[in-house]
């Protein structure tokens, strides 16, 4: 509901000049006559035998172009067009009134010639112009005019008409009182009029005062209503302020409310996570603390899987190794058999070839018993690396200075450590004003850096910020708010993305089916396009499997823009200068990032090398190169400076299209490697609909 501005419903009721007016303008029902002041002034005007000059004034003021022509009678047809055709007068509506035009008329018809003179006669014409002039405008001079002679604006207004004894006619004097009510103090009627024009102006007269007396009923009602109004406004104001404050209080207790429930899911979801842990670390393993004299190191501490894969694998081989035995006494038996001296009862041929079968189906078994377990084993290590991960997670949860459910920013309840990286922990967060899950990365500069490394940390990530904020694509995670929380931490707050990010589903699945990771590879490129077709090119830089995260229904999206570099529009076509050498994940990176005799160039095709690493582990479980080594090996061994050609496992098997693919984007030489937009037009990527 929308409420009037408190100024707008007053009424001002204080000018005693302006009742009438103020009355006509605020009532448009019951007896309220616009023309009424006119009426006024010009029965007064007849009264005292100057109608005729108080309608040409009138007439001449208000309409200045009607008949200027001086005849009485011209002139009273100008003041009875507008005494009864409802035309503007001063800001008036001017009603018709066909009584009074006739009586005027009449009066004109009958009179005319002594009304004549009395206008040319003279005296009181400024008296009675002033009469006729009831706004309150400024005369030439820029004085206001009163509406009486002596009389101030704010007195009561007198329409007096004085006697004049030029005219020989008696001085009725109509006037209004103090609070505005026309009052009759004397009544004499022109010596020169008839009994029926006399009765007339009686009546006339008797009229105006009936009116008069309602207009100060109604004036007394609206001051009323005004005042009934204004106490409403004041009212309305008020349970206004209260409901408002209502609402504020409601809606502190709604996010209250709100923010106690997710905090006891956090709450509950963190109990389930160690319970989970505690029951892994019985089953699968965990850290133990070992000590050689004053050492203390933490070792890997075997739980009962392994433990019984371990046996299991054991018990196989030594089941291997009976039947190994038995077999080989068997053989050895068929070749003894003929000698007499063995103490056990011959075997028939028959006999003994079915023990061949036995020993050799059940070899088979052992074998296919020994490929189950050994898949148990593999599985066993992707949940170890899970278990380790989530582990670590809770240790840098238990760690973390903002593991109390703090809201930061007046806005974000945070919750659950989602993970951790160098320099940063992710939290899952609750927006209370957007009503919906974010991440919140927390940026901690290390208290030990010197100013400039602050400066420098700090610097570097309003630039992930500012490319970052810009990018509004359904395959890159939105970046909504950065914030400072004190001196040495800050926070970007990003878009949830609920499903694993794609190295930790590797972890757990290291080789995806191909349509699989076809799909993840195509909305990789699907972003990737449009990082190119903005009018700001961005090259990625650090394309990688914890760099890849999946929404709640799995939709892909590339997060972490710390590396990428804007692609100035001056950059020629062997691409940009790479200033920032050294950084990123050197197994995901292409040789001319390796490039130390000169500084190198690159451009989109890096984003194209490291799709094709992606693209690569998501099908083998495996990078292409240097997957067994460290960064530094990589780097003392150049390794990817040697990487000139790709080799392909034989298991999995994946369509000679992949491998083709993954060949282009693996291209040795920059130059021959297809850019992004070149790229993502390969057959291979486009999908076509089947027809049915
Ligand atoms: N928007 C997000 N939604 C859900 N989880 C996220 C989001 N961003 C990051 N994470 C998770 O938070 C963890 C830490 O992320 P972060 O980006 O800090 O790690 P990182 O990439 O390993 O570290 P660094 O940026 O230092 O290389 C990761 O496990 C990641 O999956």
């Amino acid at each position: 509901m929308a409420f009037p501005k408190p100024q707008e419903s007053v009424i001002q009721v204080t000018m005693h000049d302006d009742v009438l007016l103020q009355l006509s303008s605020m009532s448009n029902s019951g007896p309220s006559d616009p023309a009424l002041p006119i009426k006024i002034a010009k029965l007064e005007a007849r009264m005292a035998g100057k109608a005729s000059q108080l309608v040409t004034q009138s007439a001449r003021q208000e309409a200045n172009t009607l008949s200027p022509h001086p005849s009485f009678v011209n002139q009273l047809t100008v003041s009875s067009s507008i005494d009864s055709d409802d035309e503007e007068c001063g800001g008036f509506r001017l009603q018709a009134n066909p009584r009074k035009r006739k009586t005027m008329k009449e009066w004109a018809e009958g009179d005319a010639a002594s009304l004549e003179e009395a206008v040319e006669g003279k005296r009181h014409s400024q008296d009675l112009g002033e009469h006729a002039d009831f706004g309150d405008r400024e005369d030439s001079r820029g004085k206001k005019r009163g509406r009486g002679r002596g009389q101030g604006p704010s007195k009561p207004r007198m329409l007096k008409v004085k006697a004049d004894a030029d005219m020989g006619l008696a001085t009725e004097v109509p006037s209004t009182s103090d609070d505005g009510l026309l009052t009759q103090e004397t009544i004499e009627i022109p010596k020169g009029l008839g009994e029926d024009e006399r009765a007339q102006l009686q009546e006339e007269i008797d009229s105006l005062k009936m009116s008069s007396s309602l207009y100060h009923e109604e004036l007394a009602k609206a001051r009323q209503e005004t005042s009934e109004a204004q106490q409403t406004c004041q009212q309305l104001e008020k349970d206004l302020k209260d409901s408002r404050e209502q609402e504020q209080l409601r809606e502190q207790q709604r996010l209250k409310v709100v923010s106690d429930l997710l905090i006891a899911v956090a709450k509950s979801e963190r109990q389930d996570a160690r319970a989970k842990v505690r029951q892994d670390i019985a089953r699968l393993g965990g850290i133990g603390v070992m000590r050689a004299g004053t050492v203390i190191s933490e070792v890997w501490e075997d739980g009962q899987t392994p433990k019984d894969i371990q046996v299991r694998l054991r018990s196989l081989l030594e089941q291997k190794t009976a039947i190994d035995k038995h077999k080989k006494l068997l053989k050895r038996r068929q070749s003894e058999k003929l000698e007499s001296s063995t103490v056990e009862p011959a075997m028939s041929e028959e006999e003994s070839l079915a023990m061949e079968e036995v020993y050799r189906t059940r070899l088979l078994s052992i074998k296919r018993e020994e490929e189950v377990t050994l898949r148990d084993k593999e599985r066993y290590e992707h949940e170890k690396a899970c278990h380790i991960r989530e582990m670590k997670r809770i240790r840098d949860e238990d760690g973390s200075r903002f593991n109390h459910f703090p809201i930061l920013h007046n806005r974000y309840a945070l919750l659950n450590l989602l993970g951790k990286g160098g320099f940063s922990e992710v939290y899952k967060a609750f927006d209370l004003v957007d009503y919906k899950y974010v991440a919140c990365k927390l940026h901690g500069l290390n208290a030990q850096w010197g100013e400039e490394k602050k400066r420098s940390y700090v610097r570097h990530a309003v630039r992930e910020y500012n490319i970052h904020k810009g990018l509004i694509h359904n395959h890159i995670v939105r970046l909504w708010d950065i914030f400072e929380i004190d001196q040495n931490t800050f926070c970007t707050v990003l878009e949830y993305c609920s499903g694993k990010d794609l190295d930790a589903t590797l972890k757990a699945t290291p080789s995806l089916p191909e349509r699989d990771a076809r799909s993840i590879l195509v909305q990789i490129f699907s972003g990737l396009v449009y990082l190119n077709r903005r009018a700001q090119r961005i090259i990625h830089y650090d394309l990688k499997p914890g760099n890849v995260l999946f929404d709640e229904v799995g939709v892909a999206k590339m997060t972490d823009f710390g590396l990428s570099k804007i692609v100035e529009d001056e950059v020629g076509s062997q691409g940009m200068e790479l200033t920032s050498q050294g950084a990123g994940t050197y197994w995901y990176l292409p040789p001319e990032c390796f490039e130390v005799h000169k500084v190198p160039l690159i451009s989109s095709k890096v984003d194209v090398w490291s799709a094709g690493v992606l693209f690569y582990q998501m099908l083998f479980g495996r990078r292409p190169f240097g997957h067994d080594q460290t960064q530094e090996r990589i780097l003392r061994e150049d390794t990817i400076v040697k990487a000139h050609k790709v080799e392909f496992p034989s298991r999995p098997s994946v369509s000679s299209e992949a491998k083709d693919f993954i060949r282009r984007c693996l291209t040795y030489n920059q130059a021959d490697r297809p850019d992004v937009l070149t790229a993502a037009q390969d057959p291979y990527l486009s999908y076509v609909k089947r027809k049915p």
